[in-house]
């Protein structure tokens, strides 16, 4: 299940902020974290046990502030089961978010469109999933429940909080932004890293499917089965490509070109949804503290896990006898 513990643990004894919210930048979204103000970054090589970010478009940062006052940690970049990683280290920043104290977590990704209504650029409020990794048992909950996080058996029926999303309408009035916030829509969950084939894609839009990425379900299906309120944004980067269609081949340069005409639109949107949820995240009650162990104050690097293994003391007396050796000589 990876430390998720150990981690979160390092990161509270290293920062001053007991984060609310906790943001997830999907491909090319890592500017989300702009919108923060008294930000303080941690490299993920920083953090003892950390995963790396392998994909273009994900930096590779953690990173916590204030987002519209209210305290935030933002992941600049995640895990995809693509890049070889178990579904459970795809899930372990929320899980380490919400051994922070997060309550409300706002997914971000890059996606396929598949409903021919939607076009490039149009941010779909998702409501709900379909994920075949998950039903043939690939999934981020298999293995020995861990019920300090939450139930053996979870539903989905209520993964994503339509308060939530009955934000995002408000906060897309609010901004004039109704014309490419769509309403809601099913992301469907591919194991990538390949797009879908023509007859893949038809598939999925025949099983009711809005858009089609290749993350975010393992991080919705952990955040819910530990008690956060989830809101995931889908923006359609490309149109899919369905059996008989014709245009252009899907490419990672292109999902990015389209994030990128869209950054200062997501942000403001966030933001403003940060805004206006405050008061409905503040009715809901403190989720159960999870018991963390020890960390100990360490900078990262070899210096610092020599430290945190053998004690500073121990470190000091052996230089000490080096120091005589080589005096010595
Ligand atoms: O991390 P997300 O889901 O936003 O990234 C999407 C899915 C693949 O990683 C990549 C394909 O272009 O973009
Ligand atoms: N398919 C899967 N994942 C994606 C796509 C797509 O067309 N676009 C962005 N991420």
């Amino acid at each position: 299940m990876g430390d998720y513990k150990a981690i979160a643990s390092f990161l509270k004894e290293n920062t001053k902020y007991e984060p609310k919210i906790g943001i997830i930048c999907g491909s090319g979204l890592s500017e989300l974290s702009k919108t923060m103000t008294d930000t303080q970054t941690f490299p993920y090589s920083s953090i003892p046990s950390f995963p790396k970010s392998t994909v273009a478009g994900h930096k590779g940062e953690l990173v916590f502030g204030l987002l519209s006052g209210v305290q935030a940690v933002c992941l600049r970049g995640r895990f995809h089961s693509y890049e070889g990683y178990p579904q459970d280290l795809c899930a372990l920043p929320v899980r380490v978010m919400r051994c922070l104290g997060v309550k409300m977590v706002i997914i971000t990704n890059a996606a396929g469109g598949l409903d021919p209504n939607n076009n490039v650029g149009d941010i779909i409020c998702v409501d709900d999933h379909f994920a075949l990794p998950n039903m043939a048992g690939k999934n981020c909950l298999v293995g020995p429940n861990d019920s300090e996080l939450g139930p053996r058996f979870p539903p989905m029926s209520n993964a994503y909080d339509p308060e939530l999303s009955k934000l995002v309408v408000k906060a897309s009035e609010n901004l004039g932004f109704q014309d490419f916030v769509r309403k809601q829509g099913t992301y469907c969950f591919v194991s990538g890293p390949m797009y879908e084939s023509p007859s893949e894609a038809l598939f999925l839009r025949s099983v009711g499917g809005t858009a089609v990425g290749m993350s975010t379900v393992p991080e919705v299906v952990a955040a819910h089965h530990s008690g956060m309120q989830v809101l995931c944004l889908s923006l359609i980067t490309n149109k899919v490509m369905m059996k008989g269609d014709k245009g252009p081949h899907a490419s990672h340069e292109e999902v990015l070109e389209a994030v990128n005409a869209r950054t200062v639109q997501i942000q403001a949107l966030v933001k403003e949804v940060v805004k206006i949820s405050r008061k409905y995240m503040e009715g809901k009650p403190e989720l159960p503290t999870i018991k963390l162990p020890e960390g100990g104050k360490y900078s990262g690097g070899l210096l610092g896990h020599a430290v945190k293994a053998v004690g500073v003391g121990a470190l000091v007396a052996a230089a000490a006898v080096g120091v005589a050796k080589i005096r010595k000589r």
